[in-house]
């Protein structure tokens, strides 16, 4: 089934014409990624999705799970199952990591609910339990009482990641380039982390600048520059054909 269909979209920025046609389709359960260089309108693309900090579509259809979302609030689309991890990490940088992950779940509550929910145990109306989180970043429950702040980089991307897996019915997770400043030990362990994510049936659309990164997760591709798909195809198509132009090796 197609999880998310991307039909000819026009996007802007006041005058600026940001994306020029883009389509795209992912089915439910696959990675697939979206490449392209600095300002090739990756970002723009995710937002366009996601509602968040959104330009103006003013043409095209973006359709969820059967849905016509083009244009709604961000929160009714994250409610309808897409989740976020934007290129800036937005952590509570003064809050626990398990502080961090518990707010995650009940931050649309009403904010009597959150108080009551904080005080109490857990707020587990997330896509993932705390304990199902845990066991996929090992490493956050070894660090669930430090402050988020003093994570490194990349146990901060991974916390951000957890923590959007703590809001509802996430089906779709939009991963703006998770790995982009970390260092490559560093990545092998969040790039595993996606993976274990996409194994319990998560769908994923991976941007990301550098190739190998994305080809040793992704099932597909997709490759934008200036605002336009310029090539579509399997993980060895990007490999095969002369792409360097748009993409960073
Ligand atoms: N809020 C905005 N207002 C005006 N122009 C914008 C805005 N956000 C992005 N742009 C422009 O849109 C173009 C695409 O930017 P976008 O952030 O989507 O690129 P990107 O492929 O994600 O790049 P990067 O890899 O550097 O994050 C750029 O030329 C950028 O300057």
């Amino acid at each position: 089934m197609t999880l998310l269909e991307i039909d000819d979209v026009h996007s802007y920025y006041g005058a600026s014409h940001i994306l020029r046609g883009v389509s795209l389709e992912i089915e439910e359960g696959e990675i697939v990624t979206l490449l392209g260089r600095n300002g090739a309108g990756k970002t723009t693309t995710v937002r366009s999705i996601a509602g968040t900090e959104p330009p103006e579509v003013r043409s095209g259809s973006i359709r969820f799970d059967d849905t016509e979302i083009t244009d709604w609030p961000a929160d009714d689309i994250s409610m309808a199952g897409v989740g976020v991890v934007p290129e800036e990490r937005r952590l509570f940088s003064e809050l626990t990591v398990e502080e961090n992950l518990r707010l995650s779940a009940i931050t649309r509550s009403p904010w009597n609910t959150i108080r009551r929910r904080i005080r109490g145990t857990a707020g587990s109306a997330g896509t993932m339990s705390l304990e199902e989180l845990y066991e996929l970043f090992p490493v956050l429950e070894e660090r669930r009482d430090q402050e988020s702040g003093t994570l490194s980089g990349g146990e901060q991307q991974m916390l951000s990641i957890a923590r959007t897996l703590r809001l509802p019915n996430i089906e779709l997770l939009l991963l703006d380039e998770p790995t982009e400043g970390l260092a490559p030990q560093i990545v092998q362990g969040v790039s595993e982390s996606i993976e274990a994510i996409a194994d319990q049936g998560m769908t994923v659309l991976l941007i990301e600048q550098n190739v190998r990164e994305a080809l040793t997760l992704a099932d597909r591709g997709y490759v934008l520059d200036q605002g336009e798909i310029v090539h579509e195809g399997t993980v060895s198509s990007l490999e095969d054909e002369d792409l360097d132009e748009y993409l960073v090796v």
